[in-house]
């Protein structure tokens, strides 16, 4: 047992934040070197968010764990008010927001776009913004990019433009400590939000991948053979459940190379899909102890094997 309580300093600060930016801005990099471990969340933990947490990263003084904004990622899968109300609805929980802005590319209509999301956000969420990647530009090209991101502030999140514009390389480390201090100091005076240590629920998240791949291959072994890859993406707990019944929504991904695939895996009308699912759903719920939903897509990565990013992407 640890004895947190004791120990807690009096300002300790505690909170949740998020990183958004456009794709390939840099997020999951810096998130990693910035956290010693990944997480993911399920139901069973304290002060359980709907947001699937990347990691924690304990300092000190403070805590800050780092959460998923689903939908800023990909917005054009989202189209207008669904998106603005998904982005206040999941930023307006957050403490802070860390927006990603690579030092090697110009600002372009993707950023502009989540900066004007943001500029919508209820003024209390401090934004900072994150120049990434400064080991790819030059002293000469940061300034001019620290510039053109403070300009940016300046117009779309009027009036008060970022809370602070912080240059760093998640590659080499370049001020990845100091993206923590700045973080830290807008969270809320809180005590830790999560024990140091035991933190980790990803083993759970591996097992239940497991069972659905098993179960998504069965009978099907020798046309997919290494083709299938399965990734947990969120366990959310349900809301308005009682106490004693509680149920758990878990969203599944998973990937085949080619179209044909695909369809061997859903089966004729779907029918296969579902028996998987049905299959699978009870393996969980025995393993969690509690009911769950499962969602189950389909999805073609087309030759993921080779191709290192989307490995990484499905945690290969
Ligand atoms: N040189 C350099 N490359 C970086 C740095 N951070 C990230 N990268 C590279 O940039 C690419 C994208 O980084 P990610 O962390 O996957 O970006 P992301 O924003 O999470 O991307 P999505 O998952 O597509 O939204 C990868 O190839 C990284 O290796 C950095 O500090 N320096």
């Amino acid at each position: 047992m640890s004895n947190t309580i004791e120990t807690t300093p009096e300002n300790f600060r505690a909170g949740f934040t998020s990183f958004v930016g456009r794709p390939n801005a840099g997020k999951s990099t810096l998130t990693n070197a910035m956290v010693g471990q990944k997480v993911a969340i399920t139901s069973n933990k304290p002060q359980t968010t709907r947001h699937t947490i990347r990691g924690i990263v304990h300092r000190e003084d403070s805590q800050l764990i780092l959460v998923d904004t689903p939908g800023l990622h990909r917005p054009r899968t989202l189209l207008g008010q669904r998106l603005n109300d998904l982005v206040a609805e999941t930023l307006g929980e957050v403490d802070a927001v860390g927006f990603c802005l690579p030092a090697n590319e110009k600002i372009g209509p993707g950023d502009k776009f989540i900066a004007q999301k943001l500029g919508g956000l209820p003024p209390r969420t401090p934004i900072i913004a994150l120049v990434t990647k400064t080991d790819l530009v030059n002293p000469a090209q940061l300034a001019e990019q620290l510039l053109a991101v403070t300009k940016l502030g300046e117009e779309l999140l009027a009036p008060k433009g970022f809370a602070a514009v912080v240059p760093v390389s998640a590659k080499d480390g370049y001020q990845v400590e100091e993206v923590a201090k700045v973080l830290a100091q807008l969270m809320p005076v809180s005590p830790p939000l999560y024990p140091d240590g035991e933190l980790t629920d990803e083993p759970e998240m591996k097992m239940i991948s497991e069972l659905i791949r098993e179960a998504a291959l069965e009978g099907v072994r020798d046309e997919l053979p290494h083709s299938l890859a399965v990734v947990v993406e969120e366990m959310i707990p349900r809301e308005d459940r009682p106490a004693d019944n509680p149920m758990v929504d878990i969203h599944v991904n998973l990937y085949v190379e080619r179209p044909s695939q695909k369809a061997i895996v859903i089966g004729k009308g779907g029918t296969r899909l579902r028996d998987v699912g049905t299959k699978a759903r009870k393996e969980i719920e025995t393993l969690l102890g509690t009911k769950i939903y499962l969602d189950l897509h389909v999805k073609v990565a087309k030759e993921w094997q080779r191709d290192p990013k989307q490995l990484g992407r499905l945690g290969f």
